[in-house]
């Protein structure tokens, strides 16, 4: 039973920290009480989630293999579908993604994409003030008043029929220590959620636009259903019908992968589809599997979408989704345009064109680009491929995928410079990220959480398993790593890359993480201290 709104106070949620005026226009004192009382009735509820994920991780460690359920065999085999797709969400063929930065929505809106994801976590710095100032951004832009100068004094306002807004929380995991409620920090994830509802669901839901979202992370089926909780909850708050709020769900952890089924189902009138989040996919892999030494990964780069277990999970998720009449959205290629080399830059967006191409004839009905320069490189591919505005009718009834497929090993090497690759990008990524920028190119790819806790992962684990040697029998160890890592910061301190002014302090965190016996669950949690 909702609580009446009265009996709320603001006293309830302790503010650390000290917002513009901008900002504290998003925390009203009727925000942070809809914000108390999520926190109330959710908290207990993720805090228990987590600790299951902590419970099968230790089954994983121990030597157990992740597997469909057993108990929820009857939700696989049934018959039944998702609720209607929306209108505003029939063609999602190319979508953009971003951080909430100003300038970056509105070129996202006017992209040309069908979909624009506005992102508050993998390519988000998640400060006080990214957070906050993404959440203004995003009031303004549904408000439609959202415009930018730039220094230099170029204009930008959003265009006429902007790409659909579509807004990714951050994941259950993160806390947002700047917000306490009875003492407890809150959840990231509830904090962007519920800042965001609160400002704009009613004005989306008059046009007939959601609010909509995609829900990054997931595990497991009840991870699913205490969202469908809080968006129920909320739209009775806001009073929008129930099932207004839409979500696409990432499959991008591998427990996820043997889950997608009960997945749609614990949202079913909310579901519109899931994605394929291919690099923290990796990265679950990496981690799930972390103590089975037969399982190791080779270098990033050699982890393409081909390989047997990648395509496996992806073909599962295009089957399991026009199954159930849900959208089968593609993923990111990293590669993004090169300024200044013609050459170089056809190649890379061969390479991203190569992927699309992929994933529409494996029966995806969309995908994600990285820069507003992919949109028409992606969507010369789905228009070719896809005429009608999704392809869900596409059944991939061939495809047969078990728990053999989704956990295949993966034969390749590990090259000195692969390895060198990852210190690099673990070290400029997290750099950046502690200077508030969670999205940075490095050697023409795109990097962000996601990317950069695939070669933080790896690192781990060929320094942690005994014996593992690069392509040329050479042992790695962890003097080859220290000294990889003292080269980079001693090279980048001086530079002018992204956040090399936070060099020292995510050469500290970094060499802390990879000497640690455990491999940390997300590189972001302890960085976030730091933040
Ligand atoms: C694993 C995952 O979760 S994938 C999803 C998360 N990742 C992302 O969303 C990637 C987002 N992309 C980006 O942040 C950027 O494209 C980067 C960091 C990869 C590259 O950035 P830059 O090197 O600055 O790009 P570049 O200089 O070519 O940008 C050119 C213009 O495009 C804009 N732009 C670039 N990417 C985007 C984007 N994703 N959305 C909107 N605008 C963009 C820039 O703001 C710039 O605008 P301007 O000309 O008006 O100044
Ligand atoms: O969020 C997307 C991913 O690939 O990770
Ligand atoms: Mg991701």
């Amino acid at each position: 039973m909702a609580l009446p709104r009265e009996r709320l106070t603001t006293e309830a949620v302790q503010l650390h920290g000290q917002p513009s005026p901008a900002q504290q226009a998003i925390l009203s004192p009727q925000a942070l009480a809809f914000l108390a009382d999520l926190h109330r009735r959710f908290d207990t509820r993720r805090r228990e989630l987590l600790a299951a994920r902590r419970e099968r991780q230790a089954r994983w460690d121990a030597g157990e293999l992740p597997d469909f359920r057993a108990d929820t065999a009857a939700i696989r085999e049934s018959e039944w579908t998702v609720g209607p797709i929306p209108p505003a969400l029939r063609d999602r063929r190319v979508e953009i993604t971003g951080p909430v930065e100003r300038k970056m929505i509105i070129n996202a809106l006017n992209s040309g994409a069908k979909v624009f994801m506005a992102d508050f976590e993998d390519s988000s710095a998640p400060s006080f003030a990214n957070q906050l100032d993404g959440q203004v951004n995003l009031r303004d832009a549904v408000a439609g008043k959202l415009a930018y100068t730039s220094p230099e004094g170029r204009h930008y306002r959003v265009d006429a029929n902007p790409a659909v807004l579509v807004v990714r929380p951050r994941g259950w995991h993160l806390p947002e220590r700047h917000l306490t409620v009875d003492g407890e920090a809150m959840s990231g994830a509830l904090v962007d959620f519920g800042l965001y509802a609160f400002h704009n669901a009613r004005a989306l839901h008059r046009r007939d636009l959601g609010p909509y979202f995609y829900l990054p992370k997931l595990e497991c089926m009840e991870e699913a259903a205490l969202w469908d909780a809080v968006m129920a909850h909320a739209e009775a708050e806001l009073d929008i019908p129930p099932g207004s709020m839409k979500v696409t769900v990432l499959i991008e952890t591998l427990p996820a992968a043997f889950q997608m089924h009960e997945i749609l189902h614990a949202l079913q009138s909310r579901a519109v589809g899931l994605n394929c989040g291919r690099w923290d996919y990796i990265f679950s892999y990496l981690k799930t599997l972390r103590g089975h030494r037969d399982r190791l990964l080779p270098e990033r780069g050699q982890v393409q979408m081909t390989v047997p277990f990648l395509k496996a999970y992806s073909e599962l998720l295009i089957q399991t989704c026009h199954r159930r009449g849900a959208f089968a959205m593609g993923g990111m290629a990293a590669q993004i345009p090169i300024k200044g080399d013609a050459a170089a830059n056809e190649a890379a967006l061969a390479k991203v064109r190569a992927d699309k191409l992929r994933e529409v004839q494996a029966g995806h009905d969309g995908t994600w680009v990285a820069h507003p320069a992919l949109v028409p490189v992606a969507q010369a591919v789905f228009d070719e491929y896809m005429p009608e505005p999704n392809q869900r009718d596409v059944e991939r009834d061939d495809v047969r995928v078990g728990r053999e497929q989704l956990l295949a090993p993966c034969a390749g090497t590990i090259t000195r410079s692969g390895f060198d690759n990852n210190v690099e990008v673990c070290l400029r990524y997290t750099a950046a990220w502690l200077d508030g920028q969670g999205c940075v190119p490095i050697h023409h790819l795109m990097e962000d959480a996601a990317t950069a806790e695939i070669a933080r992962a790896q690192l781990w684990q060929w320094l942690h398993h005994g014996g593992v040697e690069f392509q040329d029998h050479a042992p790695i160890d962890f003097a080859l790593f220290d000294h990889a890592l003292a080269a980079h910061a001693h090279r980048l301190r001086d530079s002018n890359v992204p956040g090399a002014a936070r060099v020292d302090a995510a050469a500290r965190l970094l060499r802390e993480l990879i000497h640690a016996d455990t491999l940390a669950d997300f590189l972001t949690l302890p960085a976030y201290e730091q933040l």
